[in-house]
């Protein structure tokens, strides 16, 4: 194969995220010592539902939307994961959404598998009624297939507790019985957990400050540069200028804003809108690139995919990227990274802590008894540290770097789990 068919061939891969995530899964596998029929297995979902959902919009059309439902692996248990509103959602993307929730079950020992759904659409340009239509169409859609006891969704790009309480609403109705249990990332009053929304940037939060302590960086004297300004990267703002560290560089969808003496966090968060953009209101902003290769010391994509490339990998300047959203680095860049000594926390556990908090949020639906904030913190900082530390020793003894360190821990319960079942 000459250069330009390998350099279009690599491109190509790189942006697919089923390919380089079922890639990392065999290698982990290879180097575990189980036989090919565990790839073969693990490789997909063992379902994936695609379906039509017609919508009754305000000015009186009907629009049909397309949305996915994948489901990973149930060796381990009944599956779980967010559902995504975005223009760009295409059904191997879900695919490997699925695989990573299935890698963070294992990685933070949930007695799950992994799920993932996705619509395509864009609720930006939707209004509040027409968004409340297209998500109790997705459950009708999506009923036989999942369910408290079967597979459980939660919020992620673009959804909110809003949806999740309509979609909780929906799914009742059709089963004639409340089911809180059926979705995580409900608001308090419909049986939510403390914590449960800014609990995937406490999750991340946790990654920084261990990653900041095996590096010898000091949180308090460092800058931080996070993309992404919604759920993750919003709370996780907020919970680094809390800790003292300079948030010098933010951003979302329309640009990125930069200030090296520390931008007013408080005031951005109060400016933001419900879908995590701010930076529109001003007029002096850099791009999502300029942002990404900014002077700092801790640097974390928060917003979407393909965001760290072999384009730009050799001009990251953090000494730690830590990875909020899923899939934000391809492979290539994950291998220039590491070899440029950069410490990466990869998303399959720094993203962990929102699925830690959707699980003790059915905990709480199933026995009836909610906990406070305080109790909910100290579990996911146990189960956090643990899973941290677990990847971290696996990636120095192995000598693998931490997405495939992260990878051998995740996929080790879900192939002995199929193993014992006598599937594989
Ligand atoms: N919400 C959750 O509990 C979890 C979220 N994640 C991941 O974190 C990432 C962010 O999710 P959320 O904060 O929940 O979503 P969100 O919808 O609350 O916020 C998304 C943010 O990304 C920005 N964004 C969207 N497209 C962008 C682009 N092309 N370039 C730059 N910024 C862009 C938006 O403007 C917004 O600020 C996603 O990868 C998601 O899968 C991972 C684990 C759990
Ligand atoms: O809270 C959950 O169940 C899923 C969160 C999620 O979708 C993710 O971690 O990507």
């Amino acid at each position: 194969m000459g250069d330009k068919a390998e350099e279009a061939k690599n491109a190509q891969e790189s942006m697919n995220l089923l390919q380089s995530t079922q890639m990392v899964i065999k290698e982990a596998l290879d180097k575990l010592g189980y036989p090919e029929q565990v790839y073969e297995l693990l490789k997909e979902p063992i379902r994936m539902l695609t379906v039509r959902i017609p919508v009754r919009m305000d000015d009186g059309s009907v629009k049909v939307f397309t949305g996915y439902r994948a489901q990973h692996n149930d060796a381990v248990g009944l599956t779980k994961g967010g559902i995504r509103f975005h223009p760009d959602v295409t059904e191997d993307e879900v695919k490997a959404l699925s695989i990573w929730m299935s890698l963070k079950a294992g990685i933070v020992d949930l007695p799950y598998g992994g799920g993932k759904g996705g619509i395509v659409c864009d609720p930006r340009k939707m209004s509040f009624r027409e968004l409340e239509r297209l998500s109790r169409g997705y459950v009708r859609a999506i009923s036989q297939i999942v369910g408290p006891t079967k597979d459980i969704p939660a919020p992620d790009v673009f959804t909110n507790s809003q949806i999740m309480a309509w979609m909780m609403d929906e799914y009742s109705r059709i089963k004639e019985f409340d089911s809180p249990g059926f979705i995580t990332g409900k608001p308090l009053v419909l049986g939510g957990s403390h914590g449960r929304e800014s609990a995937t940037a406490k999750g991340v939060t946790i990654c920084i400050r261990e990653a900041a302590k095996k590096k010898g960086i000091r949180l308090e004297d460092s800058r931080v540069v996070i993309q992404g300004f919604g759920n993750a990267g919003g709370y996780l703002a907020k919970f680094m200028h809390d800790a003292g560290a300079k948030v010098i560089g933010i951003s979302d969808a329309h640009g990125a804003l930069y200030n090296p003496d520390g931008l007013d966090i408080d005031y951005l968060l109060d400016r933001r809108d419900s879908f995590g953009t701010v930076t529109n209101l001003f007029k002096d902003t850099i791009t999502n690139q300029e942002l990404l290769e900014l002077d700092c010391d801790i640097l974390v994509p928060a917003a979407i995919e393909n965001q760290i490339t072999a384009k730009n990998a050799h001009n990251i300047k953090a000494k730690i990227v830590v990875e909020a959203a899923n899939g934000p680095t391809t492979l290539e860049a994950t291998k220039i990274l590491t070899e440029r000594g950069i410490l990466i926390v990869p998303d399959v556990l720094a993203s962990a802590g929102g699925v830690t908090v959707s699980y003790f949020e059915w905990v709480q639906n199933n026995q009836g008894y909610y906990w406070s904030e305080e109790e909910v913190e100290k579990r996911l900082e146990e189960k956090m540290v643990k899973a941290f530390e677990n990847v971290y020793q696996t990636a120095r003894t192995r000598k693998v770097d931490m997405r495939l360190a992260a990878y051998m821990v995740g996929v080790r319960k879900m192939a002995e789990a199929s193993r014992f079942r006598g599937w594989v």
